[in-house]
This record gives structure tokens, sequence and C-alpha cells, in this order.
């Protein structure tokens, strides 16, 4: 690449744009002779203040926005009005290449298990599709532990050139908010994009309810091009000021769900484990099970066959698609019962729209209690944790509160903050124990769900993370628990 192919990004000015670009970096670290350094002011530093250090480990020139200070560094400064957006066009000009599908969705809840859903119809199919997200990159012969929801630009645009290079064709990735904030996924040609719904969450980074959802519709508004299908779950208290985004981004809206006009939801009775839906969709009646729990599941799975077929896929394929579909690990997954049947869930709700939608949906299900282990995480929005607590009091015979990343906060605040709210929960600090508890009170008929940790293999105490899997956890409590049964038994 030369500087001269994003002479539209920034100011050259007087400089060669014959000069070589070698690598892209936004980490001075990062940094090596030829790379065209990045300057980013952020959320904890200003990488301005290492424009000096990438000079001096070799870089080509510096992009920085037009207030920056950066003194006489001895390489040129490229000036821009947006750093982010220019580096993210400027990584997918320098990874070109991506799958030829791409579809992005965004939502406070359903994200990763839209992403997964949409593999497994493209697979379905026999096309090579992918997923990117929270839980990280499955395509074929890829299985990688992902770490954030929206990878930064330089690494998505080299992901998705090197997946492009091994022939995947389909790609499903996740529009996190703090993504689309901060222009992540910008320079991805996307064919279409989905919303869920919008709950709370990340309050911690988002000033108010309106510049969360506005953040999120930089996705309809900013980056799917013009007369590109927009599938809006049609039921969320949100859909209304994300279809007018969507309209007023000049996207093609396809709404699905109860009051869907793309893919009608007329009637959805929940099994135990899974549902019955009546789908409607180009005035044809389908009748569609699917083999997953709980009712968000079936709106997930409507975002996710909206996109499908908005992007080509042939509806009846996509429906018996739906018939085999896997939850994505650690969202509402049965890890195990017990002898008498009690069932046991691992579940990612970590914010109270979710962990009011998971509750919701174990009870039909349950003729016993409904018992819930959950803590909420430190460093993060402190103002969900008695809406949570409330939640958890309203919806579950048996609340234990226990510990979730407690990070660099003092745990016992977090759980006291959680239980001002539900002040008659358990309270067991250590998450084994609390498992291991909250699975031996199950009777016949009870659900237990473990709520908070989904997929994550680690739980971070202090600057610490060490190993911990609720899956492990609740399996390892399950075999001793039938273990002492059967001992007292003989
Ligand atoms: C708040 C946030 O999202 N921050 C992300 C962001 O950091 P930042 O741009 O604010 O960077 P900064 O630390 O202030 O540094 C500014 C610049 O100086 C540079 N620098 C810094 C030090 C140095 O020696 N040299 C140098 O050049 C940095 O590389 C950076 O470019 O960009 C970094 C690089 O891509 C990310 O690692 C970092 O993610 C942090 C670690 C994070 O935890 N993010 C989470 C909250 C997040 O993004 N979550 C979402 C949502 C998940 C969900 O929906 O639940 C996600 O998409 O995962
Ligand atoms: N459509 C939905 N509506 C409400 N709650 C949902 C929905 N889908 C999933 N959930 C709940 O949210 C949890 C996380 O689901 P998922 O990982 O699919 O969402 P996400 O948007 O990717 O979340 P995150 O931003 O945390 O990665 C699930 O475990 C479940 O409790
Ligand atoms: N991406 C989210 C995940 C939270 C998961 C929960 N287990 C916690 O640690 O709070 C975050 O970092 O806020
Ligand atoms: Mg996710």
């Amino acid at each position: 690449m030369r500087l001269a192919d994003i002479a539209d990004l920034v100011e050259l000015g007087d400089v060669d744009p014959d000069s070589t670009v070698a690598a892209i970096a936004s980490d001075s670290r990062k940094v090596a002779k030829g790379t065209l350094f990045f300057a980013i002011p952020g959320t904890k530093t200003d990488g301005a203040s290492y424009a000096g250090d990438a000079a001096k480990a070799g870089a080509v020139a510096i992009v920085a926005s037009r207030d920056a200070a950066i003194g006489e560094v001895g390489v040129p400064v490229l000036h821009t009005d947006k750093v982010r957006k220019a580096l993210a066009i400027c990584a997918s000009r320098f990874s070109c290449g991506q799958p030829e599908t791409m579809v992005a969705v965004t939502g406070t809840a359903g994200k990763t298990s839209v992403a997964s859903f949409m593999r497994q119809i493209w697979a379905h199919d026999g096309l090579p599709a992918a997923s990117i997200g929270t839980t990280g990159v499955t395509a074929p012969g890829r299985d990688q532990y992902g770490s954030l929801t929206t990878p930064d630009p330089i690494s998505l645009h080299a992901l998705l050139s090197e997946l492009a290079a091994e022939g995947v064709t389909h790609g499903a990735m996740e529009a996190s908010s703090h993504g689309l904030e901060m222009y992540r996924l910008d320079g991805v040609r996307l064919a279409a994009a989905g919303f869920t719904n919008l709950g709370r969450d990340h309050m911690d980074f988002h000033a108010t309810a309106e510049d969360y959802h506005r953040a999120k519709m930089r996705l309809f508004r900013e980056l799917l091009p013009e007369g590109a299908p927009a599938v809006i779950f049609s039921d969320d208290a949100w859909s209304g000021p994300t279809i007018a985004a969507a309209e007023e981004g000049g996207c093609e809206v396809l709404t699905v769900g109860r009051s869907g006009n793309f893919l009608k939801l007329e009637r959805c009775e929940q099994l135990r484990d899974g549902q019955r839906a009546h789908i409607l969709h180009a005035g044809l009646h389908h009748e569609v099970d699917l083999p997953l729990a709980g009712e968000f599941q079936m709106a997930n799975a409507l975002v996710a066959a909206g996109m499908a077929i908005a992007t080509g896929s042939d509806a009846a394929s996509v429906f018996s698609a739906l018939r085999e579909l896997k939850g994505a690990s650690g969202r509402l997954e049965k890890v195990g019962e017990t002898d008498a049947g009690a069932a046991i869930y691992v579940d990612y709700a970590h914010k109270p729209e979710a962990l009011e939608n998971v509750l919701k949906a174990v009870r039909p299900f349950t003729t016993g209690k409904v018992v819930v282990v959950f803590g909420c995480g430190g460093d993060r929005d402190p103002g969900k944790r008695p809406i949570m607590g409330e939640i958890a009091g309203r919806l579950a015979d048996t609340v234990i509160v226990t510990d979730d990343n407690p990070r660099s906060e003092d745990p016992a605040i977090i759980r006291r903050a959680i239980m001002d709210a539900v002040p008659e929960a358990q309270e067991i600090g250590d998450r084994r124990r609390a498992i291991a508890i909250g699975i031996d009170m199950l009777d016949r008929g009870d659900t237990l769900v473990i709520a908070g940790k989904g997929h994550e293999t680690g739980q971070t105490i202090g600057g610490e993370t060490v190993h911990f899997s609720d899956h492990e956890e609740a399996r390892a409590a399950l075999v001793s628990r039938e273990k002492r049964a059967s001992g007292a038994a003989q």
C-alpha cells in the first residue's frame, strides 16, 4: 500500500504519495519500520503522546486529528477529521478482501446468538460461513476464543481478509455499541444488518439510553449501504425508533416478529426443550420446531432467518435449518439434569432485560421452583445491580447472589448492592460453592439458571483471572450430588 491509496482519508500535503506503507498500527508498541501510526485520542490515554515513540520505531508517518498536540517528531504528520474512522477504512484497504456476503447484527441481547444462527443456516446450505463475536471466531477449520465482541479494525480486517483467502464466502459479525461508536467496523462491506432489541447496558460508557441507541444506529444510518436490507425485530420497545433510523439511512426495512411484515410470528408454543412456531413469509405459512428453549431464542432465530433470506438464501431451506439450530455456547444452554430430572442451564444474562427474559423463559416448563445463581461484574455499570436483584426476586423462587468478575471492586459491596433489592436472597460469594448449593437444593420439576458468565472460562478477581467455567462447575457438582445420593442409598 502507498500513502496515495489513502489520499481521500488524510491530508497528504507535500508528503511523497509514493511512500510505501508496510503496516498500520494504532499502538506505538507495535510500530516497526514503514508502519503508518494512527494516533487515537482514546478513553484512557491520547495516542498523540506516543507519536514520538512511533517515529523512533520507524513509522513512515503519523495520522492524527487536527487538534492533536504533536510537536516535531521527525516524520510527517497527516491530519484527518476522524482518526478512528480513517484507521478502519485504511485497515480495510490494507488487508483487502472479505467474505463476499457479510452481515452485522446489533442490539443489547441476542447478537452472539444471531451471528451463530446465521453461520449455521448458511452451513446448512453448504456455504463456507463464519461468525465473529463475543465467543470468538468460528469458521470451517477455525474455532478461536475471542476477546472483544467487535474486534479492533486492524485485527478485524486482517481476519476478514484471511477468512476470504480460506474460501469463506459468508460471514456474520456482532456490532457492539462500543464497536460502532469507535468506528471499529467501518470499511466492512455489508450486505444486510440486523437489530434485536435495546435494554440497559454499558451505562458506564454511554451517557443515556438515547445515546446508546444512537451509537447502535450508526449501523443503519452510516454503515449499511443505501437500499440494503435492515432486518429489525418488530416487538421491542425500541423497534419504532430503530425502523425510523433505518429508513433515514435509506435501508430496505424488513421487520420480523409478531408484528413483522417480512417474517410474521403468528403463533409460538413453548415445549420442554424447544418451541413450535408458525411463521408467515411471502404469503406462505411455515411450521418450525425450534430445538431451543426460550421465546427470546425465537426472536433471535427470526432475525437470523430474515437476514439469510434477505441476502439470497432460499426461505424453505432457511426454515429447515432452524429445525436443527444449536444454541451459542452458554446461551440458555442445558448442561445437565439431576437424577429426578431437574434441569440446569448456563446462561450469559449479565444485564437486566436478559435476566428477566431467561427467568421468564424457563418458567413455562418448570413445575417446581426456579432457582437462580448470579452476580454482577465489577468496574461495570453499578446501576444495574439493584435492578437485577429486583428481577431475580420477582421471577425466581430462590435467589443465590454470588460473584461474577469483581475485578478491582470489593465483591461484598457488589453483592450488597444486588441484595438491597432482594434481601431474602442467600449470599454465597464463592461461585463454586454457590453453584454446588444451587444444585443440591433441586427437587423434581425444578430448574436452576446459572447466569452471567455463559461461555466465559475465567473469574477475574483484582487483576488476576483464574480458570473458572460454570459448565465445569455445574457438571462437577452434579456428579458429587449423585455420588452422595448413591452412597446414602447403599
Ligand atoms: C473502552 C474501550 O472500548 N476501549 C478500547 C479502545 O481503547 P482506547 O481507544 O480508548 O485506547 P486507550 O487505552 O485510551 O489508548 C489510546 C491509544 O493510545 C495507544 N497507545 C497506548 C499506550 C502506548 O504505549 N502506546 C500507544 O500507542 C493505544 O493503542 C490507543 O490506540 O481500543 C482498544 C484497542 O482496540 C481496546 O482494547 C479497548 O477495549 C477495552 C480493553 C475494553 O475492555 N473494551 C470493552 C468495554 C468493549 O469494547 N466492549 C464491547 C462491548 C461488549 C458487549 O457488548 O458486552 C466489545 O465490542 O467487546
Ligand atoms: N433476543 C433476546 N432478548 C432478550 N434476551 C436475550 C435475547 N437473546 C439472548 N438473550 C439473553 O442475553 C444473553 C446473551 O445473549 P447473546 O450472547 O446472544 O447476546 P449478545 O447481544 O451477544 O450479548 P453481549 O453483548 O453480552 O455479547 C443470553 O444468555 C440470554 O440471557
Ligand atoms: N462484555 C461484557 C461482558 C460481561 C460479562 C459478565 N460476566 C461481567 O463480567 O460483567 C462486559 O465486559 O461488560
Ligand atoms: Mg455478544
